[in-house]
Order: C-alpha cells, then sequence, then structure tokens
C-alpha cells in the first residue's frame, strides 16, 4: 500500500498494521473507544479531554508528568466511571490497553522547555519512542502534535507542509524543534517499517482559557499584565509575526484528524497573522486601554515569522479555525481575571 507524504513523495508501507484490539470488532456489545492522552493536564490536553469526553462511548486515560500541566484542569472528571489519570513520565515506558494515542506530552512554553533542553528532547525522543513501541504493542492509532517550530525561522512565508524549514541545530529552542523533528522521523519510520497508523498535527500558536498563567508565552503575559495593569512586554524588534488559534478550533482539528484517514504533517492554526506590537494594541484595547507598552530584549533564535498554510486542513479535514484573535482574547480575560480574583474595572 503506498500514499503520499507531505512532502508529495510516494512512500511505500512495507507492512500492514498490527492488528488492533479484537474489542473493535465485537459483534453483540461495541465496547467504548479507550483513548490515551499523554499531556492530558496541559492547556490542549485538558481541552481535548473535556471534548473527548462528551462522546459517551469514550473512555479516557491520561498520564501526565505535571512538569506543567496541572491536575486542576482535570478536576470535573476525576473519579468520573469512564476517566483515569496516572502521573507518569513518558520517558519511561509505559504498558496500557488502547485503541488511541493522542500524544502531546511536552513542555510548550519556551521558558520552560529551555529551562531543562536535555530533559525536552528526551521527552521527545523517548517519549514519543515509547509511545509509538505501545501504539504496536496494542495496534492503536497514534497522534502527535508537533509543531510549527519545526519550521524555525521560517524563509518560506506562509508555510506550507511541503516546507522542510530553516532550523538551528545547535540553538537554545533546538530541544524542541529538533525534538520535534525527531518525533516526526520517529512517526514516519514506525508507520514505513511496522504498518503503525499515525497522524501528524503542526500546531501553530494556540491561546484560551486554562493557559498557565506564568508560562511566558505572549498571549497569556500579555493578558496576565494587561489585567494587572503592568506594561506590556514586546519583545524586540516587535514586528515579528505570529498566528494565533484559539483552543476549542484547535481541539476540533485534532479530532478530525485523528478520526480521518490522512497521516498528515498536516498545519493546524488559524492563519490570522499578527506583529507583536499589533497584538499589544490589541489587548491594551479589548482589556485595559490605560496599560503601557515596553520594548524589552527579546531572546536568541527568536523565529521572525510564522503562518500557517492551512489548505490541507480544510481540504482533506474540512477544517478552518472559527474564533478570531479579538473573538477569542475575551475569552481568555474572563479566565484570567477569575484565575487572579482581578475583577473587571465599573465604567462609570
Ligand atoms: N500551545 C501551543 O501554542 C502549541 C503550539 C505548538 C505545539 N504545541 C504542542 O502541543 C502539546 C501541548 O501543548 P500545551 O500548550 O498544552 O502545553 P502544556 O505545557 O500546557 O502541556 C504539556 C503537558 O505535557 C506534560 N508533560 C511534559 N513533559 C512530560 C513528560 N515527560 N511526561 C509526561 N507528561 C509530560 C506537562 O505536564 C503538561 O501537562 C505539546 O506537545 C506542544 O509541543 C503547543
Ligand atoms: O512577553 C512576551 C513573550 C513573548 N513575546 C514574543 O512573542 C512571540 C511568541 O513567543 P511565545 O513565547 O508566545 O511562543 P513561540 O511562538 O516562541 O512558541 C510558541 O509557538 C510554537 C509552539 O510550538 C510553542 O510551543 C509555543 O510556545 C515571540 O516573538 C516572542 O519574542 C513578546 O513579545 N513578549
Amino acid at each position: 500500500m503506498a500514499n503520499e507524504n507531505a512532502n508529495g513523495n510516494q512512500h511505500t508501507v512495507t507492512r500492514s498494521p498490527p492488528p488492533p484490539s479484537p474489542l473493535r470488532f465485537s459483534k453483540f456489545f461495541q465496547s467504548n473507544m479507550r483513548i490515551l492522552v499523554t499531556g492530558g493536564a496541559g492547556f490542549i490536553g485538558s481541552h481535548l479531554v473535556d471534548k473527548l469526553m462528551e462522546n459517551e462511548k469514550n473512555e479516557v486515560i491520561v498520564v501526565d508528568n505535571y512538569f506543567t500541566g496541572s491536575k486542576d484542569n482535570l478536576k470535573k472528571w476525576i473519579g468520573h466511571p469512564r476517566f483515569e489519570l496516572i502521573r507518569h513520565d513518558v520517558t519511561e515506558t509505559l504498558l496500557v490497553e488502547v485503541d488511541r494515542i493522542y500524544h502531546l506530552a511536552c513542555p510548550a512554553s519556551p521558558i520552560f522547555y529551555k529551562y531543562n533542553p536535555v530533559k525536552t528532547i528526551k521527552t521527545n525522543v523517548i517519549g514519543t519512542l515509547n509511545m509509538l513501541g505501545l501504539a504496536k504493542r496494542v495496534g492503536a492509532r497514534i497522534l502527535l502534535t508537533s509543531t510549527s517550530e519545526v519550521y524555525g525561522d521560517p524563509l518560506e512565508h506562509p508555510q506550507k507542509e511541503e516546507y522542510w524549514g530553516n532550523v538551528n541545530p545547535i540553538g537554545v529552542r533546538s530541544c524542541y524543534d529538533e525534538g520535534k523533528r525527531v518525533a516526526e522521523t520517529l512517526m514516519f519510520d514506525y508507520h514505513r517499517q511496522h504498518g503503525i497508523e499515525i497522524r501528524i498535527a503542526r500546531i501553530f500558536n494556540t491561546y484560551g482559557p486554562r493557559m498557565n498563567i506564568d508560562d511566558g508565552r505572549v498571549v497569556s503575559n500579555f493578558i496576565a499584565q494587561a489585567i494587572r495593569d503592568e506594561p506590556l512586554t514586546v519583545q524586540a524588534p516587535g514586528t515579528q509575526t505570529r498566528s494565533f488559534c484559539y483552543v476549542s478550533d484547535m481541539v476540533d482539528g485534532l479530532i478530525r484528524l485523528m478520526e480521518g484517514e490522512h497521516t498528515g504533517p498536516i498545519n493546524i492554526g488559524n492563519p490570522g497573522e499578527f506583529t507583536m506590537m499589533e497584538l499589544a494594541e490589541n489587548v491594551k484595547e479589548l482589556i485595559n486601554p490605560e496599560v503601557s507598552v515596553k520594548i524589552v530584549e527579546n531572546t536568541p533564535d527568536d523565529p521572525r515569522q510564522r503562518k500557517p498554510n492551512i489548505t490541507k486542513a480544510k481540504e482533506l479535514l474540512g477544517w478552518e479555525p472559527k474564533i478570531t484573535l479579538r473573538e477569542g482574547l475575551p475569552f481568555m480575560e474572563e479566565d484570567f481575571r477569575q484565575r487572579l480574583g482581578v475583577p473587571k474595572k465599573q465604567i462609570n
């Protein structure tokens, strides 16, 4: 069986996939779909769990080491008969009988993934190897949440999936950028060599409620600063761009990819591109017109531009984002105000 990969090359899958559990072929009683979500206590993962749990035919197991995630993000499911939460680090092997694996375990914030770069690359390489070994052992379909960072500091703009990227192999972000690239390589090697059913999402900047308030990412920083009346810290030059996808759109895209027939990689993101200065102006206008903006130093290897070409997501998944940045920011403001205990100022 041959299918086309993102680079347009035919690649032959030499082996048929390992047989899924006989449970999937039950005639009289259709057993629940058993879904493992690694990193499910995190920002995107916990919203994914919420969506998956809405389907009564799904059982969800979350494994997480709580490096950046929190049990608080899953508190409404703890004790639910179709939900299990396991404290586990994916760099250690795991044996659970499942039908689907959403592999999200990896710190996403640059501050956190740069905190322990060796651990970050172990999580991306050994963690993904362990999850692929599990998928092979139990006959599960596995989805990897890769990232727009695989394009590095892109020379092609907007970025299509066929673009091979412009990545520094030895920089301070390489643990994440190269870690995710190796993870994608491992996914395709297990697909070609063992027939594993894989799905690869290249996620672009995602924001929404439950983001770690102090995780250092730009949207969470600006909103927390605006609410606390602190200057918005635009990292120089301020003209660099990102494209921001609201978390509910992201979750919808991930589920469509998992349950569709395409391996990917497929870009999932919102093509609405903003400079950091424009983002600051939007936050100022929507949340706190009095707040000041200050230019601060940036970190090495910060990509200068990023915007997804989402043609494949539209054509192959029937997906496109629905929520614009100006619609999504107020939802995040409400969440942060509630968590910080800072009510909106009454304008009399
Ligand atoms: N949020 C974004 O803008 C974005 C963009 C691109 C890709 N992604 C990817 O999406 C996934 C989720 O990102 P997020 O924004 O929810 O980040 P997050 O940091 O909130 O979630 C990551 C989760 O993984 C857990 N984790 C980290 N290392 C682990 C390990 N070794 N073993 C077990 N659990 C571990 C963390 O505790 C956390 O709960 C990540 O793979 C990230 O690379 C996110
Ligand atoms: O306070 C801040 C923080 C960040 N920034 C700038 O905002 C831009 C975005 O930075 P962030 O730290 O939010 O995130 P990045 O775009 O670097 O990575 C993000 O997108 C790709 C994902 O894979 C990563 O997981 C996610 O963190 C950068 O240009 C950064 O310099 C600010 O201007 N001010």
